[in-house]
């Protein structure tokens, strides 16, 4: 399109002008010699970015800004080595998500500038609109013309959603960040696993919360996103019991408490993790808390200590250096448990088993007992010298690991990276950064994601974070490389029921409620090996 609009303008006293949604110029076509000869001149070229807040009033910034086709001729551009110029620019809206793509703009001298410009200019647009319409994805006309339909009919927040882009109605943009389509499309990849549709409620990143009811939008064959209608759940009704700590900061960058106060999160596993934790804080017992290398267990047991004794002191000894001087690790051990304040046990697991009946002679004596107790272990674990130890902490906790609550990522990152930039603005995740992290796997769990963030922050040199930021491992679009967490969770499910049932598929197709043709033509899809199981 842009060719033949060239070739229209070829030789003639107009040069024809693409640029990107940030108003950098990618192309600049047509126009005579010296037209080209004076726009390099004023540095109107591909590289240079013409955004209205930088350059002040001029056809592509003030139509990105506007949204709407901009004529800009001579003095009326705010930089003088433009005033000779006479241009005019459109955005190029993507004709499904309505995002802004791009410009495009014709510009020429100002004494050659005529009435044909604007109809040529949009003329162009339309064209070009129309077959981004006719190349946007199966997926995506699907998704569209569902959303249109549904939101027809209702007044609800509506929103068609897959992990490449988001259609809101007025209502849903009103109450949507750009954080919460990852949030979104992890919530309805968990809940949507093995059904249709799905209702719960949603807590979005402004904190707001809403009653969501979800389903999928397809052919059958292929998975196009699903479509969510949400209303904002009415002051007081709740269907789950709050946490009784107070909410963790939800805007990525804007935290709302103090850092460390509140354990952050706002999925359904740390809402749990959050109600156990009071629980604890209450009983006030000796507390294990277990899971994964790097899920946040001593990040738990520093915040366990703030809602104690926040004046008291914190000592942290670590099991697996006790091997190093076993004789002074058990006399700290002694002066610190009996003394006010939190005593926390790191990978009491990692105890040498020589030293495991002497730690458990000293737990037990009644001198011990002053400080509030925490230990970290991986697990319980296997019978042995340790596990004795461990079973002196009757309460116990598990620390999720990240894969179970990726949407955490939300509000967690914001807390690595301020720690990171503790003197200066923190940058914040760009959505695109945010969704590629929410959909990998993490098996180093919050230590791993601190390490990318910290390697980003660097690259970023203070700039909102992007992909490119990441490490290259991390970079990959979660759609080349994986399996849609929708489909992740899909098949984790129908792999689950059929362990369950020793195999059997029709077993499993009832137990998931599903016909055996739907598990069947599933299995296929998820490209699971259907000859491994029975029935
Ligand atoms: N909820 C959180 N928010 C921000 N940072 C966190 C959070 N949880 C953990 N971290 C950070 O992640 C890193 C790993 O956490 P932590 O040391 O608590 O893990 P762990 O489970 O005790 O690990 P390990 O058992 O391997 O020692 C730490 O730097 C910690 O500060």
């Amino acid at each position: 399109m842009i060719d033949r609009l060239a070739e229209q303008l070829m030789g003639g006293p107009a040069t024809i002008i693409l640029a990107d949604s940030e108003a950098q110029i990618l192309d600049r076509r047509a126009g005579g010699r010296e037209l080209s000869k004076a726009l390099d001149k004023a540095m109107v070229a591909p590289g240079f970015r013409y955004a209205e807040e930088y350059t002040g009033t001029n056809g592509i910034g003030s139509a990105l800004e506007e949204r709407k086709p901009f004529l800009v001729q001579g003095g009326e551009h705010f930089r003088e080595n433009l005033q000779e110029f006479a241009c005019i620019g459109s955005p190029l809206m993507h004709p499904i998500t309505g995002a802004v793509e791009g410009v495009l703009d014709v510009t020429c001298r100002f004494d050659d500038s005529n009435v044909l410009m604007k109809p040529l200019v949009l003329s162009a647009v339309r064209e070009i609109e129309s077959r981004m319409y006719a190349d946007a994805s199966l997926r995506e006309r699907m998704l569209l013309e569902h959303f249109l339909r549904v939101s027809r009919k209702t007044t609800s927040a509506v929103v068609s959603l897959n992990q490449d882009f988001i259609i809101t109605n007025t209502a849903a943009s009103k109450l949507l960040d750009p954080s919460d389509q990852a949030l979104l499309w992890d919530w309805t990849s968990r809940m949507l696993a093995g059904r249709e549709e799905c209702t719960g409620e949603v807590r979005l990143a402004q904190d707001i919360v809403v009653q969501a009811r979800a389903s999928k939008v397809g052919d059958g064959s292929q998975l196009a996103g699903v479509l969510v209608e949400m209303r904002v759940r009415p002051p007081g009704k709740t269907t789950r019991p709050r946490a009784a700590t107070p909410a963790a900061p939800r805007r990525p960058g804007r935290p709302t408490t103090p850092v460390g106060d509140v354990l952050p999160g706002r999925s359904v596993a740390s809402e749990r993790l959050r109600r156990e934790i009071d629980a604890v804080v209450e009983s006030d017992l000796p507390v294990l808390l277990c899971g994964e290398p790097g899920a946040g267990k001593l990040f738990v047991a520093h915040h366990l200590h703030k809602r104690w004794a926040p004046a008291e002191p914190c000592t942290v000894l670590d099991g697996r250096v006790a091997r190093q001087d076993p004789d002074a690790w058990l006399e700290r051990f002694t002066a610190r448990s009996t003394t006010p304040g939190t005593l926390v046990l790191r990978h009491l697991d990692d105890l040498p088993p020589e030293l495991c009946p002497r730690v458990l002679g000293r737990l037990e004596s009644t001198e011990t007992g002053r400080a509030h107790l925490v230990a970290t272990a991986q697990a319980r674990g296997a019978p042995g010298p340790a596990a004795r130890v461990l079973d002196h902490f009757p309460a116990s906790l598990v620390v999720p690991p990240l894969r179970y609550r990726v949407e955490d990522i939300a509000d967690i990152a914001p807390v690595i990276i301020k720690r990171r930039t503790p003197r200066s603005p923190a940058p914040r995740l760009q959505p695109a950064t945010l969704q590629t992290l929410t959909a990998l796997d993490w098996p180093g769990n919050i230590r791993e994601l601190e390490t990318v963030l910290t390697s980003a922050v660097l690259r970023s040199m203070g700039s909102d974070i992007a992909q490119a930021h990441l490490p290259p491992e991390y970079r990959s679009s979660p759609t080349r490389h994986r399996l849609a967490s929708l489909e992740r969770a899909e098949r984790d499910t129908i792999l689950q029921a059929l362990a369950d049932t020793g195999g059997n598929k029709l077993a499993a197709a009832e137990r998931l409620g599903i016909a055996r043709s739907t598990l069947y033509r599933k299995l296929r899809a998820l490209g699971i090996d259907d000859n491994r199981f029975s029935g």
